[in-house]
């Protein structure tokens, strides 16, 4: 067996999925991951997307309360080992009661993934896992930048505020961070207990590795593991979804 089969067999993978926002960019009247597209909300259908890797054991969902009746209807519809915890007053506490609870049921790695990311095709997935299990710094999903990049600055010169652009910015080597990100599961708790879970510039598991000297691996990702950040956003991901749900019943 060379050394990366070894170490993949070896590992127990588990996901975390922080879902406990309240989706303030979006102005819903519930958070944006209780939304339903074809029959599923968007959190369910995030839980579907980790789970089409069989590597992915197990699935620990933080929300902001485990008992309310709504979590209870989707317990019902559940049929994959899905945990569920509190989450926290920011996205890094609900991802760390996550990852406290996987390391407490003996995963070596967790790969954490946004609910407000419900199309995440399946090959990127593979991908992520892929260099996650095996490359000891971790691994995220990440899309080089492809439009050009303007610094902006506020002018008063009409009278009123406007924004301009102040200038260029290099985008060579720029790439946007997207999740699942892949990491020990030992290690990623350490690094955000280190960097402490109401640090403003922890802002994904990432940039906790990064605080304590990591340099994880960038992997492409895709444009339709879209974050449902805003309105236009959730139309994008709903006639995905939709037209994946078509398709499935067509057979195609
Ligand atoms: N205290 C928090 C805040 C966010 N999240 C989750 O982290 C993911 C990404 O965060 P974001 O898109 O910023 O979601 P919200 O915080 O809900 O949105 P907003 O910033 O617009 O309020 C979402 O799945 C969200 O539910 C979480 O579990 N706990
Ligand atoms: C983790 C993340 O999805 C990477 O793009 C993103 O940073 C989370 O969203 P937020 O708006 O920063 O909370």
């Amino acid at each position: 067996m060379d050394n990366q089969v070894e170490s993949q067999v070896n590992n127990a993978l588990m996901a975390v999925i922080p879902a406990a926002g309240n989706g303030s960019r979006m102005q819903t009247d519930v958070p944006k991951q209780f939304l339903t597209v074809a029959g599923k909300t968007l959190l369910e259908h995030s839980i579907d997307a980790v789970c089409q890797d069989p590597r992915v054991q197990k699935v620990f969902v933080a929300v902001s309360d485990p008992d309310a009746e709504f979590i209870d209807d989707i317990k019902k519809r559940q049929s994959l080992p899905v945990a569920w915890l509190k989450g926290g007053s920011s996205r890094a506490e609900s991802v760390l009661a996550g990852v406290r609870a996987a390391v407490s049921q003996g995963a070596t790695h967790v790969l954490v993934h946004d609910a407000a990311r419900p199309c995440l095709p399946e090959p990127a997935l593979k991908r992520v896992i892929d260099t996650g299990l095996f490359d000891p710094q971790g691994a995220i999903l990440a899309i080089p930048v492809r439009d050009s990049l303007k610094r902006s600055l506020i002018s008063t010169e009409s009278g009123k505020g406007s924004v301009h652009i102040e200038s260029s910015v290099e985008r060579e080597a720029l790439w946007q961070a997207q999740t699942p990100q892949v990491f020990s599961a030992e290690k990623l708790q350490h690094a955000i207990e280190h960097m402490g879970t109401q640090n403003p510039q922890l802002t994904d598991e990432a940039s906790a590795m990064q605080w304590c000297g990591f340099q994880p691996a960038l992997i492409t990702g895709s444009i339709r593991n879209l974050k449902v950040t805003h309105r236009e956003d959730f139309d994008c991901v709903r006639d995905w979804l939709l037209a994946k749900d078509n398709n499935k019943e067509n057979g195609s």
